[in-house]
């Protein structure tokens, strides 16, 4: 019987043992948490088969270890585990935002022989904590790793234990790493949460103030409702990359606000034009999208049930889908709804029932 134990029954832990789950039902999987109401939770809703809050009690019972607690957390653990009897073979690995500090607290269990890979699922929400946890969070993600020396043999287990996430999985070095997730991910926290609290204060004497804010300022604000623990934690441990990559935004809002003063149309047409284009080529199909399936995405009005009459049209008239996925639904506004199918032919059937019924179609890939 293979054991996983999994540190931090949060968001990404919980999800992760969700898919272990449905892949491979006999693992046993034990969960520790700080949080006795999420292991609770946890073990109700089959995610786990026993728990406990004390790492050193269970360590040496794992054939895998996953750390899933915020990235300084994951780090303590790294030291703690290099002090303590694991089982021979044992797998560890982390799911952290973060990766070169990660790997260098690995050092220590690295060098009593054992095996670690850095990971990172790049999916997650705004929401934590167990009861956010699904099976399908990753589905179409990247999930990076960082093997540094570790055999492919001990990859491959890792992708066949997490076989369920569907993910894409890519192999990085934990600069390249801290990088790009830092320009892409980090950042982008930090932009949402300036934001916010910029304008609860600007906004401060207007009785109406935040409340008349509509898609624009919810769609680019969501991730400020992201927990401050975590992020706390990302931004300390990619300290000088992301001071950086924060100057580098700094600076391009300086050029933007000189334009702006100076009314210098061609500069801030220049601007809104080049970020459209690259935007536009970000598609809904790279946020997500099966290898291999064919996906359709259609505008659906913001409006109770929409969902449920394509899915209910779809269920009528037999069209079988392999995975939904909202990509963006705002309030007031049309959202986009992909959904994916196993083949043409099922696609092409369910494209011309959807139009027929008024849907709109925005691409098929
Ligand atoms: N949220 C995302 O979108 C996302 C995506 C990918 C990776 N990550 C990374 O995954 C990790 C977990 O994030 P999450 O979103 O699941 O967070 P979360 O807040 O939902 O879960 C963290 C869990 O760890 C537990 N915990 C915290 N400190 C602990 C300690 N000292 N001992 C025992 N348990 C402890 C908490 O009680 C909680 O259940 C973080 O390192 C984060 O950077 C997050
Ligand atoms: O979708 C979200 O809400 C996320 O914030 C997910 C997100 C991100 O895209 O920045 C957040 C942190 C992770 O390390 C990876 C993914």
């Amino acid at each position: 019987m293979t054991t996983v134990l999994i540190k931090g029954l949060g968001l990404i832990g919980s999800s992760l043992a969700l898919s272990i789950k449905q892949a491979h039902p006999t693992v046993h999987i034990i969960g520790i948490d700080r949080d006795d109401v999420s292991l609770s939770y946890a073990r109700q809703q089959g995610m786990i088969d026993a728990s406990g809050t004390d790492l050193a009690a269970v360590a040496s019972d794992a054939d895998v270890i996953i750390l899933a607690g915020p990235v300084d957390v994951i780090v303590a653990d790294l030291h703690r585990l290099a002090m303590m009897p694991l089982k021979a073979g044992v797998l560890v690995t982390d799911v952290g935002s973060t990766k070169q500090v990660v790997m260098h607290a690995a050092l220590a269990i690295q060098q009593h022989g054992v095996t670690f890979i850095g990971g990172h699922p790049m999916a997650g929400s705004h929401k934590s904590g167990v009861t956010a946890g699904r099976a399908n969070l990753f589905e179409n993600a990247f999930y990076l790793l960082v093997p540094g020396r570790t055999n492919q043999a001990a990859v491959q287990r890792l992708q066949a234990l997490l076989q369920a996430t569907h993910v894409k999985w890519l192999t990085v070095t934990a600069i390249q790493h801290d990088r790009i997730v830092g320009q892409l991910s980090h950042l982008p926290h930090i932009v949402a949460a300036a934001l916010v609290d910029q304008t609860q204060v600007a906004l401060a004497d207007s009785a109406l103030g935040l409340r008349l804010a509509a898609g624009g300022f919810k769609s680019i604000t969501r991730i400020a409702s992201s927990d401050p623990t975590m992020w706390a934690a990302i931004l300390m441990t990619n300290a000088e990359l992301i001071t950086n990559q924060l100057q580098g935004y700094i600076d391009q809002l300086l050029r933007i606000k000189t334009a702006i003063r100076v009314h210098d149309q061609a500069t801030l047409y220049e601007f809104f034009a080049t970020a459209k284009v690259t935007r536009d080529h970000l598609g809904p199909e790279q946020l997500g999208g099966l290898p291999n399936f064919y996906d359709l995405f259609l505008n659906v009005p913001d409006r109770v049930g929409a969902l449920a009459d394509v899915t209910q049209r779809l269920a009528q008239a037999q069209l079988s889908l392999v995975n939904i996925h909202i990509l963006e639904i705002r309030e007031e506004i049309d959202g986009v709804l992909q959904l994916t199918f196993s083949d043409l032919k099922t696609r092409t059937q369910a494209s011309s029932l959807l139009a027929d019924a008024g849907y709109q179609i925005v691409r098929r890939n």
